[in-house]
């Protein structure tokens, strides 16, 4: 089950894990925190230095095109015993809403379920040379917000396990006649608002979860993955933090 980005190489630069400065909006109270995650003295509002800098340099983009609008803060830098529960807990809630009971399925079906957990999360490994994205603290969740500080509607809910939350699940049904004219008026809507978002992190330099809208990192092994599936030469320079 190992993914196809924890073989880069990693040099960790050392610089520090620091706050995400009030200029950004948190979204609140934080969901995990809210479940009971471990998350000790950590704070999911953290983000490694050169992170952060780059998210300002987002920000003041998407300020020159709206002004007001900000980036939208779902999650920043997760200990590895965060990953651990909320994989956990993801596979526990998956079961229940398909009626199943996680403890009494036989080991084919939990394998399925867990292949589509591990679809959207990543794997809690505790190897330094697998750190999970978050745990590096140079991954984050995020979304839009406008000049009043509510979420864009970006068609799924952050951390949803299903096709909507593919990036480009509303590209294609822009165009579908097969919809109504309000459903394909409303797919535009939405794949304008994630194209928006993309551009603006994608131009300071992140590079977007193949799987989710509304994950992004610099400079962890996901990213330097990437960035050679680009025909870019990069060696993640964000490991684990603990
Ligand atoms: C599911 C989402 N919150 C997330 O962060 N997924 C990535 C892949 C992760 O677990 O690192
Ligand atoms: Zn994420």
């Amino acid at each position: 089950m190992a993914k196809p980005y924890s073989s880069m190489p990693i040099e960790d630069c050392g610089e520090p894990l620091q706050p995400i400065p009030p200029e950004f909006f948190c979204l609140r109270p934080h969901p995990y925190q809210s479940l009971g995650a471990p998350y000790g003295a950590a704070s999911p509002f953290y983000l490694r230095q050169g992170v952060i800098k780059a998210l300002q340099l987002a920000q003041s983009q998407l300020n020159a095109l709206h002004p007001g609008w900000r980036l939208g803060i779902f999650d920043g830098y997760r200990p590895l015993p965060v990953q651990q529960f909320m994989v956990d807990y993801t596979l526990k809630d998956l079961a229940q809403a398909r009626g199943l009971i996680l403890g009494e399925l036989p080991p084919s079906q939990r394998e399925a379920l867990e292949a589509e957990v591990y679809t959207f999360w990543a794997i809690p490994s505790d190897n330094p040379l697998t750190p999970p994205p978050h745990s590096t603290g140079s991954a984050v969740d995020l979304t839009l917000v406008d000049a009043e500080d509510q979420p864009l509607d970006m068609g799924s809910a952050i951390d949803e396990l299903s096709e909507r939350s593919h990036p480009n699940y509303y590209e294609s049904r822009q165009g579908d006649r097969t919809l109504s004219l309000p459903d394909r008026a409303y797919a535009s809507q939405v794949h304008e608002h994630r194209s928006l978002l993309y551009q603006m992190m994608q131009s300071a330099g992140f590079q977007r979860h193949p799987q989710e809208w509304w994950h992004f990192s610099l400079g962890d092994q996901l990213w330097a993955w990437l960035e050679t599936q680009h025909g870019r030469r990069a060696i993640a320079r964000y490991g684990g933090i603990h």
